[in-house]
């Protein structure tokens, strides 16, 4: 769903009401982000809430009949959830963890929806305590285990039954999720779920999720979930159930190469709207990434260089560990030497390596880039989405600071204490080796 293969009109539209329709690298101003880097350090994830607010704005200009959720395991931060809000959208929480940031950010809970995917025990006592303070938000359950285990916590409220449309997409195997035996109950058991739920719950309507990061090559398959779960609505209502919310889910993607054409929001709605046909309930969406990846770069500084007999190594202060994305799915994000006169060197093949022992700690591979020498600042684009919050302590690396354009911290940079903060407390008296058998 990424071309946007119109006459640019729905382009300009789009810029006029939400801002423009992508933010490229090269958009981000480089004295900002080299002040940025200068004063917190670097790696540094640096992330834009007004570019949260124009994303919210252009999906409402396209959704204007939809509720929009932001999926908000695509970047957690406080202020993210609450410009989302702010905006009109709802939030979608995977786990408890998420649902509680969401109601600590103060969105009302009528506001909140958890999606349980096989929920660890803890996962249901928490949401379930929490909608007994709020009880308007909705779970979303793909499993009839799961429907048990939540009558068994006395849970009666609003439920979504998670489908599993047969059908899905995304910009790698690993994140297509329509489709996988995992998520959501087969069309087939779907009316009998339904009942059951519209029995002992306040059924909230049906939900499904092609997968993340969809483009115009999939388009098809969006319209073909779409189009089932129309019809699946029309059962239910004809059977005299009724759908609150179809929720056709998120993966709208963004370009991530340089020249990549951007998503046409308007072509996508326009046929979602169409395959989905006349319902009694509303549609419903969920993007995370699309809100979120362009709001965010992450800086890095050169550390090492060295020449390698088909390519330059840089070496860097971030890794897998900081933005796992290219390791886990060969992600392709830009990257940009924001030195002053760096576009006037040489072009060399170029590779972007961290500082983890495994092979697959690159952020990119014998890219065309500046020859890089030590002490340049990088800078890697849309790491808004699937970037901090993938990232992890590997290694015993701490995780970095993320701040705003402003300079406002989000959260700070984990320290090496904070590294080993779980470990159960050193022993009083120091061991000599001796003390080893
Ligand atoms: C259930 C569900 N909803 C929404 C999303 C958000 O996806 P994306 O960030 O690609 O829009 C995901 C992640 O793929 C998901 O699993
Ligand atoms: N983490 C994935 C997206 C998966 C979203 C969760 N279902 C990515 O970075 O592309």
């Amino acid at each position: 769903m990424s071309a946007d293969e119109g006459d640019g009109s729905a382009d300009d539209r789009a810029a006029a009401e939400g801002g423009p329709t992508v933010r490229r690298l090269a958009d981000w101003d480089r004295k900002t982000l080299r002040s940025l880097a200068d004063e917190h350090g670097t790696p540094l994830y640096v992330f834009d809430p007004a570019r949260v607010r124009e994303n919210c704005r252009r999906l409402e200009n396209a959704f204007p009949d939809a509720e929009i959720q932001y999926a908000a395991k695509a970047h957690t931060a406080r202020e993210t959830l609450q410009t989302a809000h702010d905006e009109g959208l709802a939030i979608e929480c995977a786990s408890a963890g998420e649902v509680r940031r969401a109601l600590r950010a103060g969105i009302p809970g009528q506001h909140v929806t958890y999606t349980a995917v096989n929920p660890p025990a803890a996962d249901l006592d928490y949401v379930v305590d929490a909608w007994r303070e709020h009880p308007d938000l909705t779970i979303t359950a793909g499993a009839a285990d799961t429907i048990d285990r939540l009558e068994e916590r006395g849970f009666d409220g609003r439920l979504r039954l998670r489908i599993n449309p047969g059908v899905g997409a995304g910009h790698h195997e690993k994140v297509v999720t329509g489709g996988h035996p995992k998520f959501g109950a087969g069309l087939d058991r779907a009316p009998d779920l339904a009942a059951r739920i519209a029995e002992s719950f306040a059924f909230a309507g049906i939900h499904a999720h092609a997968g993340s990061g969809i483009s115009g090559d999939d388009l098809e398959d969006h319209r073909e979930l779409v189009r089932r779960m129309g019809d699946l609505a029309r059962d239910l209502e004809s059977s005299g159930i009724p759908v609150e919310t179809v929720d056709v889910g998120g993966g709208f993607g963004v370009p991530y190469r340089e020249d990549a054409p951007a998503l046409n929001l308007d072509a996508v709605a326009d046929a979602t709207r169409e395959a989905l046909g006349q319902i009694e309930g509303q549609l419903a969406i969920e993007p995370g990434r699309y809100v979120v990846a362009d709001a965010g770069v992450l800086l890095t500084r050169v550390n090492t260089v060295k020449e390698a007999p088909e390519m330059v190594v840089g070496g860097v202060d971030a890794g897998m560990t900081t933005l796992l994305r290219p390791a886990m799915y060969d992600a392709y994000h830009a990257v940009r030497n924001l030195e002053q006169g760096a576009s006037d060197r040489d072009a060399v093949g170029v590779t972007i390596a961290g500082p983890v022992c495994e092979t697959a700690d690159l952020l990119c591979e014998n890219r065309p880039l500046p020859r890089p020498a030590r002490g340049d600042l990088l800078a890697v684009g849309n790491a808004g989405a699937y970037g901090y919050e993938m990232a992890s302590t590997y290694n015993s690396r701490p995780r970095p600071a993320e701040v705003t354009l402003a300079g406002e911290t989000l959260r700070r940079a984990e320290t090496l204490a904070d590294v080993s903060r779980l470990d159960a407390p050193e022993p009083t008296t120091p061991r000599s080796h001796e003390d080893q058998p």
